[in-house]
Formats: C-alpha cells, sequence, structure tokens
C-alpha cells in the first residue's frame, strides 16, 4: 500500500511457551481507522506495546511513513508522531481542561520543563482550537477531576492530536462509556482522522462501533491474524463467526 503510513510485516511475540503475537502483517493509511479485533488474550495489546515501542519483537519490521521503528525508544516514536490513548484516561485531574491541552502541546514544542505558573497565555488559542474541535471549548475552564467520562475521553483526544500524530494508537478507547457515547465518539475521531490524514488503529471490544465506525477489520486470534477486510467482509467471513462472534452477528 503506498500511501501506508504504518506497515507491519511479520511481527512475532512469544512470552515463554506462550506465542502472544504470530507472524501479523497489516497495514493502515492516512485518514483510514483500522479495528484490531479478537477475543480475550488474541494478542491487541501486545501488538500495540510492539508498535510504540514498549515492548520488543522477537522478529518483524513497523514502518511507520517508511522508516523501520524497531529498537527505538517509546518517546523516540511518540516524537516521529505515533500517538496512544489508553483504557484509562491520562489526564492532571486538578488542571483545567485547557490546561491539560496546553501542556500537551508545550510537551510536543519540547519545552516541558517550564513551570506550570508560567504557562499563562503560552498555546492558550491553540489550545482552544483543539478543544473546538472535540466539542470541549465550552469547558475549557473546568478541572478534568470534575468532567463526566465520556468528556473526558474527548479531552483526552484533544491531547493526542496536539503532538500531531501521523499514526493514533487507541486501546479500547470507549471502555467505561455508555453506548451511545461510544459511537459518538469514534465517529469524532474518525471525523478528524480524516480532516487530518491521521492513520488510526484501534482495538474495541463493542462489535456496534467496530463495525459502524472501522473502514477495515482486521481479526486475531490466538496471536494469528485470521481475517482481514471491510466491516462486511469481516462479517460474512465464517472463521471469523466461528471464533469470535459467533452467531451474534
Ligand atoms: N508480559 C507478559 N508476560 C507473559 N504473558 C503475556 C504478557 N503479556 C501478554 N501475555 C500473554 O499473551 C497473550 C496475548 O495477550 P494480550 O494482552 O496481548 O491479548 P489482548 O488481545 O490484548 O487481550 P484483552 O482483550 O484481554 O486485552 C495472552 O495469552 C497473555 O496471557
Amino acid at each position: 500500500m503506498s500511501d501506508a503510513v504504518l506497515q507491519v510485516e511479520g511481527l512475532h511475540k512469544s512470552f515463554g511457551g506462550v506465542q502472544a503475537v504470530a507472524d501479523v502483517s497489516f497495514a493502515v493509511s492516512a485518514g483510514e481507522m483500522l479495528a484490531l479485533i479478537g477475543p480475550n488474550g488474541a494478542g491487541k495489546s501486545t501488538c500495540f506495546n510492539m508498535l510504540n515501542g514498549q515492548l520488543a519483537p522477537d522478529a518483524g519490521i513497523v514502518r511507520l511513513e517508511g522508516r523501520d521503528i524497531v529498537g527505538l525508544r517509546p518517546r523516540a516514536i511518540w516524537r516521529l508522531g505515533v500517538g496512544r490513548t489508553f483504557q484509562i484516561t491520562a489526564t492532571f485531574a486538578s488542571l483545567s481542561v485547557r490546561e491539560n491541552v496546553q501542556m500537551a502541546l508545550y510537551s510536543h514544542a519540547g519545552r516541558l520543563r517550564s513551570m506550570l505558573s508560567r504557562f499563562g497565555a503560552a498555546f492558550a488559542a491553540e489550545a482552544d482550537a483543539l478543544l473546538d474541535q472535540v466539542g470541549m471549548l465550552d469547558q475549557a475552564e473546568r478541572t478534568c477531576g470534575v468532567l463526566a467520562y465520556g468528556d473526558l475521553k474527548r479531552v483526552e483526544l484533544a491531547i493526542a492530536l496536539a503532538n500531531q500524530p501521523r499514526l493514533l494508537l487507541m486501546d479500547e478507547p470507549t471502555a467505561g462509556m455508555a453506548p451511545k457515547e461510544r459511537v459518538a465518539l469514534m465517529e469524532l475521531t474518525a471525523r478528524l482522522a480524516r480532516a487530518r490524514n491521521i492513520a488510526v488503529l484501534f482495538t474495541e471490544h463493542d462489535m456496534d462501533v467496530v463495525f459502524t465506525q472501522a473502514d477495515r477489520i482486521i481479526v486475531l486470534d490466538r496471536g494469528v491474524l485470521i481475517a482481514g477486510g471491510t466491516p462486511q467482509e469481516v462479517r460474512a467471513n465464517p472463521n471469523v463467526r466461528a471464533v469470535y462472534l459467533g452467531s451474534a452477528h
């Protein structure tokens, strides 16, 4: 795929006798939403951890815009434009929504050592622009500790965007959210990904979110990719139905 932001080839990882990820290859294009699904223990987190440098693969190539990033530290990979959101939100509860995004902008600009008290107006306009994009500008003055969970997730998305990622890794982004909020968050993510040409790879247990929001889906089972394609193709794949979706889809 010529416009691939991320290219993964022959990724392997074992823990003792357990082959967590076995010969996994896939690619994600700019502006594309790719869902990585599979039952518990299929190897999704292990894959993510190898993509952002937290875990060293036993074998395989990970290319970000053509550059092999295997062996780089997580921070170096983040600097190259790989953002990640986690199942548990990572905002500073005592700082305001705007300050949290300002902090991320500071960090992206390499000026994290500046004292919080010197924040002042620095990056305030940029922070507000990001908050506007995720629909949180009207809550910019509130501290993150008092926000509703779904709103916190949108702040987290703004924080991830502050690093101007080329690739966004989202590990169960909608965990803990109400079903209606989940689709809304991923619709927002998809809209922003397309507008900013960001490749998004996400894991998700909510099949409604996966099948309505992903452009393509890849399916892991016991470390092996057993299927990949459009939501329609994956839904119709008998292996997927047997191994993962059961009779529900
Ligand atoms: N640090 C580790 N040490 C030993 N085994 C591990 C480690 N991390 C993962 N595993 C094993 O590797 C396999 C894949 O786990 P992984 O967490 O990647 O799956 P997952 O698809 O993310 O699961 P879930 O949906 O439950 O988060 C499992 O058998 C797990 O027990």
